[in-house]
């Protein structure tokens, strides 16, 4: 790297810019199952360094496949898998051993060892890499404490709930402190509650980490609390991609409206066509705009009035945005006026079609 790269990464870095380096690259991965299971087709996919990546689909679209095709569990039928500089589909079976070390998997049943104890549990992965039993323990000791479970480290899987569970298997998924973690369907068995807590604790751990999350759901609030970016899969291919904000907010796939209306605050707008006298216009905020008086102070000087027929003020991972359906009453030359001043602030403003 030259001194001016450097320097624009030093900037991009005091402006709060995330560097991007590609850790997880997918190339045209296909997996057939027998001679015509066809679970994933020619999929390629690159996740970034320290992002939190969602995949959603629905039953059989093929997500479990892709995703344990990222540490080789299931070995495409083609199609390469590389992991930071290291093309895990070349390597012999010793060798990805190895390298699996730096990709923790959570699982939606845990996967916990019943006879064996919690702090058992998070110590298997060390054992198997040969880490002297001192060094476990305090591995462990700083694992529990990590996941909020210091007070249960003597106990058996079948005294803990779901949620704790969950805990170990994450705990055992950073004991050899990977790079990536896979979350295979985490908290699809979890309430809503336990579930909204185990996303606050994978968020953390990306924050605090930096480690990358690779996870598949099929609920769209998983996606909207911790995900950066989503892709939506069906029939084994991705059908839309792109930054969590832009595909919930403008879905283009009717599969991803489909998710999107799952999230009991959005609404199909269009039904409200030909209900109304007045011009219905549908208006986006993103950012710390959606908190100011902008549609008061755009009309305040006019005739026009105004009201609000739908309306979504909310968060998205730590974004707010706001999602309005408006009925403006007034001459039409005013209302366009009031249109490209909120524009002009930076709303998305477009007549509900
Ligand atoms: N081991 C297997 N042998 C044969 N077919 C399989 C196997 N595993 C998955 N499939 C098939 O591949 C397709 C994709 O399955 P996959 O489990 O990847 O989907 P999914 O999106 O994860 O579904 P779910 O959410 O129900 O787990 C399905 O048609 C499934 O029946």
């Amino acid at each position: 790297m030259n001194l001016l790269h450097q320097g624009i990464l030093a900037v991009m870095a005091y402006d709060g810019w995330q560097e991007v380096i590609p850790l997880i690259e997918l190339l045209d991965i296909s997996k057939t199952y027998g001679s015509s299971v066809e679970a994933v087709k020619n999929i390629s996919l690159t996740i970034q360094k320290g992002e939190i990546f969602g995949i959603i689909g629905h039953s059989g679209a093929g997500k479990s496949t892709l995703l344990r095709c990222v540490n080789l569990l299931e070995r495409p039928t083609s199609g390469s898998v590389k992991v930071g500089d290291v093309e895990l589909t070349r390597l012999s079976t010793n060798q990805l051993q190895k390298e699996r070390r730096r990709i923790g998997m959570i699982f939606q049943h845990f996967n916990l060892l019943s006879m064996a104890t919690v702090r058992d549990n998070i110590s298997f992965p060390l054992e198997l890499a040969k880490m002297p039993r001192a060094a476990i323990k305090q591995r462990v000791d700083e694992l529990l404490k990590l996941v909020g479970l210091d007070q249960h480290a003597d106990k058996y899987p079948a005294q803990l709930s779901g949620g704790q569970k969950q805990r170990v298997g994450i705990a055992r998924a950073l004991a050899n402190n990977p790079d990536v973690l896979l979350c295979d369907e985490a908290t699809s068995a979890l309430d809503p509650q336990t579930t909204n807590a185990i996303l606050s604790l994978l968020m953390d751990i990306n924050q605090k980490l930096g480690i990358t999350i690779l996870l598949i759901t099929h609920e769209m609030h998983v996606i909207r609390s911790i995900c950066d970016r989503v892709a939506v899969i069906d029939g084994g291919e991705i059908v839309e991609m792109g930054d969590v904000l832009d595909v919930f907010l403008k879905p283009q796939h009717s599969i991803t409206m489909d998710f999107v209306s799952q999230i009991a605050d959005s609404f199909d707008p269009r039904e409200l066509i030909g209900t109304r006298d007045g011009r219905l216009v549908k208006i986006n905020y993103v950012g710390e705009i959606t908190y100011e008086p902008l549609l008061f102070n755009a009309v305040k000087s006019t005739a026009v009035q105004f009201t609000i027929l739908q309306g979504t003020v909310s968060r998205m991972k730590n974004t707010p945005y706001g999602q309005l359906v408006i009925e403006f009453i007034g001459a039409d030359a005013e209302i366009n006026t009031v249109l490209n001043e909120l524009r002009a602030k930076g709303l998305e403003v477009g007549d509900l079609k």
